[in-house]
């Protein structure tokens, strides 16, 4: 039985970003990725800062945590990172969540493909800006893109790109403009992904939402789009597992 490398489960919560923000969700957070964005909310799910904390768990494992957790208290399951794309195997996970009348969703860079994909209800993918560092392989995402669009999966699918600077809003234009069909979301980058200062922190994320919200509305090549804030930040700043 094939095992997943869990680092968090939590919740009920909310989904705070993307195309089901608000959704009432729980989350699993696998361990281990394919990236090092520098400025990475969840850099302890790849740094080593929590390897000691990584727990191996069958699927069956992981069902009982989240019902241990919260018996009876959800319908949807948000599997997060990292980057869950790296696990070749989630079809055990999955298979429970379907039996239990329990939608998945999952949060991706789009590095990797997985045929598990096409069984995610609510699937994200969000490639990376400049200011991450990070350089986006646009074969590999037009794979995913043209994979997932195929199988019919449009109503399951977005992008989301993550904004710093005029530089990323630029980079999230080209990536909509080369996948116009696709639903795309802009989402404010927080640069101060540590601080426990969350008025500070509220003011300063809200500014930006403004900011890539009046930028955003003055474009003409980004009509059909969404700007959204990362709502659990505004709600609970940095703290973990919410
Ligand atoms: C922690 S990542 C895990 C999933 C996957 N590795 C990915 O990046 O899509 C989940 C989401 O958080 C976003 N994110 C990470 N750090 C962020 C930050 N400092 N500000 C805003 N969004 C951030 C990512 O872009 C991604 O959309
Ligand atoms: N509430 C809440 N919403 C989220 N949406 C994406 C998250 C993530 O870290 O992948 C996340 C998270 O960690 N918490
Ligand atoms: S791809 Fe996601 S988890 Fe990996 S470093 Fe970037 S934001 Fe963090
Ligand atoms: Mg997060």
């Amino acid at each position: 039985m094939s095992k997943l490398p869990v680092l968090e489960v939590f919740g009920p919560t909310i989904q705070g970003e993307g195309m089901v923000v608000g959704q009432k969700t729980m989350f699993v957070r696998t361990a281990g990725c394919d990236y090092s964005c520098s400025w990475c909310d969840s850099a302890f799910t790849w740094d080593g800062s929590a390897k000691d904390e990584i727990i191996q768990m069958t699927p069956e494992e992981v069902w009982e945590r989240l019902n241990c957790l919260a018996p009876g208290n959800f319908s949807h399951v948000t599997v997060s990172g990292g980057n869950p794309a790296l696990l070749k195997n989630l079809d055990g996970l999955l298979d429970i969540f379907e039996a239990n009348g329990v939608a998945a969703a999952l949060e991706t860079q789009g590095s990797v493909w997985q045929d598990w994909f096409l069984r995610i209800q609510d699937l994200t993918l969000s490639p990376k800006p400049p200011s991450s560092l990070m350089k986006t392989n646009f074969e590999v995402l037009d794979d995913i893109i043209t994979r997932l669009m195929d199988a019919g999966r449009l109503a399951n699918m977005s992008l989301k790109v993550v904004i710093f600077d005029d530089k990323d809003f630029n980079y999230a234009k080209d990536v909509h403009l080369r996948y116009p069909a696709v639903p795309f979301y802009l989402q404010v980058g927080n640069d101060d992904t540590a601080t426990e200062n969350n008025e500070n922190l509220t003011k300063k994320l809200l500014d930006k939402y403004e900011w890539l919200t009046d930028k955003t509305a003055a474009d003409k090549d980004l009509n059909n789009v969404r700007v959204l804030p990362q709502l659990h930040t505004l709600l609970w700043g940095n703290k973990r597992g919410v």
